[in-house]
């Protein structure tokens, strides 16, 4: 479904990312991990539309989608849950799940996808009406996910959506991850909390400055002896 090959993506003279390839198979769950600043963010910005790489190229379905706008790429199906949530602290719940739905791109009721998010999400009913600044980081989280599928995404980006959740919240987003999957949403998650991600997923790479340092499932990454202290640094063996 998704095909990233040698994508090079450039702050002015820095290389954030440096030749990445990676591939996203339809009902696919892969995860990205690796330390802070390693391109991960930047890298699910450039497959949204909202950076551009200065060589290499971005496949959605079978078309080049490098070089099309975030308005074009989410057309096609793909959504971004950027890092920070970006929950419109304002509006109502239901009013920040409804300004998911322009991009919808099949057929049916807005009311009926809003009641297949409420259904999966039943945090948000019970607070359907409430202000979106109201709500915890956790609820927060789980509103721009719902937000998100709002638009019945056919890849949905995650961008580390455990980050300053408490630990019980935690366990819920990793929750909410599985249960995406299981409902055969396509998902490329980046994470902080590198072993839950790489244990959760079909398939991970680990990005070490900019490159793809290792790739493969949880039991060939552990096989990598050396992968943690090499990769993942100190902060993913706290996370186990
Ligand atoms: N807007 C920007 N302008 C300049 N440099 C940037 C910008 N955004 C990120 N960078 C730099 O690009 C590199 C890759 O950052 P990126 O955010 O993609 O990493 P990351 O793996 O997602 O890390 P984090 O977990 O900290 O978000 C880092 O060196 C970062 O400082």
């Amino acid at each position: 479904m998704l095909q990233v090959e040698k994508l090079e993506v450039r702050y002015g003279r820095l290389a954030a990312v440096r030749g990445v390839s990676l591939t996203v198979g339809e009902g696919e769950l892969v995860s990205v991990v690796g330390p802070n600043g390693a391109g991960k963010s930047t890298t699910l910005l450039a497959i949204a539309g909202a950076l551009r790489g200065s060589s290499g190229s971005i496949t959605f379905d079978g078309k080049r989608i490098d070089g099309s706008s975030p308005e074009a790429v989410a057309a096609l199906g793909v959504s971004l849950v950027p890092e920070g949530r970006g929950v419109f602290t304002q509006l109502t719940v239901k009013e920040n799940l409804l300004l998911g739905t322009p991009l919808r791109s099949g057929r049916g009721s807005v009311q009926a996808d809003l009641e297949r998010e409420l259904a999966r999400f039943p945090v948000l009913e019970r607070c359907l009406s409430a202000n979106a600044g109201k709500l915890s980081g956790g609820e927060q989280q789980q509103l721009v996910i719902a937000r998100a599928l709002m638009s019945r995404p056919r890849l949905l980006l995650l961008d580390e959506p455990s980050l300053g959740l408490a630990p019980l919240l935690v366990n819920r987003v990793f929750e909410i991850v599985a249960e995406l999957r299981a409902s055969g949403v396509t998902v490329l998650l980046v994470e902080q909390l590198a072993h839950r991600a790489v244990a959760l997923a079909d398939r991970s790479y680990v990005f070490s400055h900019g490159e793809v340092a290792a790739t493969g499932s949880a039991e060939e990454l552990a096989a990598a002896v050396d992968l943690e202290s090499s990769y993942l640094g100190q902060k993913a063996v706290n996370d186990r």
